[in-house]
């Protein structure tokens, strides 16, 4: 996937540019407060319908304005699109693509996956576990789309399941549910610990590259616990009128969680330093990327904000050397203040673009221009 345009209007301060994108690389800098990460953020809503900064959509939309617009000229598998993305202050969405109304966010979520690095994760592994169940599931979905329909599917019957428990139904009327949701919680789970072995080996070569000689690894918690392998649907059984007292299913996939463990059983967000935390995190972003690239249905745009906050500078360099050797068709888009870090990385890339931002301002300058 690809963006080969972008026109952002009353997007936070920006003033409403209009930008060509290189296919490979492209480099935005500028001071701080400038706009650089409003440009990211609206790349991100092409491909995900929200911000990766704020739930609330509003505080995307230039003040005094009552709503703000997208539209982009993307590829996507080879083919490429108009696409065009409003949301109002009342909350009202319209996508449309080429000319056409779209209704599902699933829609542009297969057709211009996104993926973002910014200081907003690093927090990942101290966060609850639905932060990191959707980053599994986001991954899960860009491997195998079909996940998403039998997710669905599950969330309708457990939520019917769940009311018949409020309602103190009897275990029969109840167990009339559990053979589909047994079954569909299980295909769920395996299409996600597939992704998990997919990005295991990944994960742990880039945790070694960034993080030395830890012993780490992901583990998937299914969102139950089977320690004398009977199966959901005993579970289910066993625990029905616990359920009832607490008017809901304990076990489910919705309780899922990506555990990232050191030495088989420590928890990385109790053990790690933030630093070590925020190159695991990194590493993990890393790996998502390289699965999206042998696995997916089509490889990401990939989204680095704010490289130099974060990272020291030998990470960052790092970071930025193994961003010089992605595939020629991998798209991606770095935003800095001091472009000295990345003045090798500039070098070495002939297909590369530059943009100086200031103020809401985008203007491209050349190589020549920054000696
Ligand atoms: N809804 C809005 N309307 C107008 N301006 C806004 C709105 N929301 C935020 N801003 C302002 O937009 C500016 C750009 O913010 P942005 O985070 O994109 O800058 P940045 O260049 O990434 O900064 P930094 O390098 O400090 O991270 C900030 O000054 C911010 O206060």
């Amino acid at each position: 996937m690809r963006v080969d345009q972008l026109s952002i209007t009353q997007v936070r301060n920006l003033q409403n540019p209009s930008i060509s994108f290189s296919p490979r690389l492209n480099i935005i800098f500028g001071p701080n407060a400038a706009g650089k990460s409003s440009i990211l953020e609206s790349l991100y809503i092409l491909g995900n319908g929200r911000s990766f900064r704020t739930a609330k959509h509003n505080k995307v939309i230039s003040e005094q304005h009552q709503d703000f617009t997208l539209f982009a000229k993307v590829e996507s598998s080879g083919i490429n699109h108009q696409l065009g993305f409003k949301r109002q202050r009342s909350g009202d969405t319209t996508i449309k693509l080429n000319s056409e109304p779209v209704n599902r966010l699933s829609t542009l979520a297969k057709l211009c996956p996104v993926q973002i690095l910014s200081p907003e994760q690093y927090d990942l592994l101290v966060k609850g576990p639905s932060a990191r169940r959707k980053q599994l599931d986001w991954g899960v979905f860009h491997v195998e789309h079909s996940v998403l329909s039998i997710w669905q599917k599950a969330h309708k019957i457990l939520q019917q399941r769940n009311k018949l428990l409020k309602q103190r139904a009897g275990y029969n009327e109840a167990a009339a549910w559990d053979k589909q949701l047994v079954s569909l919680s299980e295909q769920v789970t395996q299409l996600r610990q597939a992704y998990c072995d997919k990005i295991n080996p990944l994960f742990i070569k880039l945790c070694r590259q960034f993080l030395g000689q830890l012993d780490i690894k992901l583990d998937l918690f299914p969102g139950w616990t089977d320690k004398h392998s009977v199966g959901l649907s005993a579970i289910y059984r066993e625990q029905f009128e616990k359920d009832k007292k607490l008017g809901f299913t304990q076990s489910s996939i919705q309780k899922a969680d990506l555990k990232f463990l050191i030495d088989g059983s420590k928890l990385a967000g109790d053990y790690l330093s933030r630093g070590q935390q925020k190159l695991l995190i990194t590493a993990f972003k890393l790996a998502q990327l390289k699965v999206m690239q042998q696995f997916g249905q089509q490889a990401p745009v990939f989204l680095l904000d704010d490289i130099g906050a974060e990272l020291d500078q030998k990470h960052q360099q790092q970071l930025l050397d193994l961003m010089a050797t992605q595939p020629n068709n991998q798209q991606i888009f770095i935003t800095c203040v001091h472009l000295e870090p990345l003045k090798p990385l500039i070098s070495q890339c002939d297909d590369l673009k530059l943009f100086h931002v200031e103020h809401g301002v985008v203007k491209e300058v050349t190589k020549s221009e920054l000696e």
